[in-house]
């Protein structure tokens, strides 16, 4: 697991926060990300200045049942209440393991980790189906953040399942008030705030100055998220996730979340790819395999100065 040479231990397992187990994976540049065996979940990704670049709630709990606040959490099998299972599925808070022997997947990372998330007995009484979910978490050479989650149909009965999905991505901003997320514009969504009603996006980039939950359809595979005060771009590039779920809850859903600070709807943006709208079925031995790449630019973003066009379409 670790790299060779002179290089900095690229693979690291340690205890986190109430003695979790977490792996802390880390570039020679100085990128570093942090991953849970709770619920599989990415909770921290620094850049070479050691900048966090995405959010943890301050009173996220790490401990199980409750899903950790921030950071990545997997959404599976089902996502948000599209379904009858609970919230967002059972992913985000089973204990998965370390994959020792994944089957073979390439990669330009030496920094990288297998997670593998089987059924319980429990599990499979909620959800009848055998899967193998395995998940790789990778920082690649420039510090970028690289998620694949591959799903296998394990049923011996012969049935089929059907999933939906989301890798919701806490992103760290300095002011959502400042921020736009480039990518979205005239794309028609879902709007969880009205009953799910399907309206389309109307005019320019997105910008916030109230809550939203929206489930934006058929979206491109890349996204950008300009923060004007840190000058800074995420750039999100998803492959088989069609769908992406924008959410912040400000400041009245955010006082009614325990683990979630009053004030801290300010400082973060959920922009989740996600396969919602039209669910993925897997029959016997099928597995699919849903892709989000994290990277970012810097951006000398003032208001009409940057063509978003160029951000989106540098590459
Ligand atoms: O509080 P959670 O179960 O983690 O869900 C947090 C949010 O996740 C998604 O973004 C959904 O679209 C929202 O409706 C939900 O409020």
């Amino acid at each position: 697991m670790a790299a060779s040479g002179s290089e900095r231990v690229a693979v690291e397992l340690c205890k986190g926060i109430n003695g979790l187990d977490k792996v802390v994976l880390g570039e020679p540049r100085g990128a570093s990300a942090e991953v849970y065996l709770y619920g599989g979940h990415v909770t921290s990704w620094k850049n070479d200045h050691g900048e966090e670049l995405l959010f943890v709630s301050s009173k996220a709990i790490f401990k199980p049942p409750k899903a950790i606040r921030g950071g990545i959490p997997i959404c599976f099998p089902q996502f948000g209440s599209h379904g009858s299972l609970e919230q967002h599925g059972f992913a985000r808070n089973r204990f998965w393991s370390i994959d020792t022997d994944p089957p073979p997947f390439p990669t330009n990372s030496k920094s990288f980790i297998d997670l593998i998330l089987k059924p319980s007995e429990e599990d499979m009484q909620k959800w009848p189906h055998s899967y193998e979910f395995r998940l790789r978490v990778a920082l690649g050479p420039g510090g970028d953040l690289m998620l694949t989650s591959r799903i296998r149909n394990t049923n011996a009965d012969g049935k089929p399942f059907t999933f939906t999905f989301a890798y919701h991505t806490y992103f760290s901003v300095s002011d959502i008030s400042e921020v736009r997320v480039e990518g979205l514009e005239t794309l028609d969504y879902l709007d969880n705030l009205q009953n799910k009603e399907r309206f389309t996006e109307q005019g320019d980039a997105l910008t916030f100055e109230s809550e939203v939950d929206k489930i934006y359809l058929s979206t491109p595979t890349k996204i950008a998220i300009l923060d004007h005060e840190k000058k800074r771009t995420f750039v999100l590039r998803k492959d088989g996730l069609p769908d992406a779920v924008v959410w912040n809850p400000w400041d009245k859903k955010a006082k009614t979340m325990a683990d979630f600070g009053d004030d801290e709807y300010k400082h973060m943006l959920c922009v989740e790819a996600a396969a919602v709208e039209k669910p993925i079925t897997l029959k016997p031995g099928e597995e699919w395999k849903g892709r989000l790449e994290l990277s970012t630019v810097p951006s000398s973003y003032c208001s009409g100065q940057l063509d978003p066009q160029k951000v989106l379409q540098s590459s």
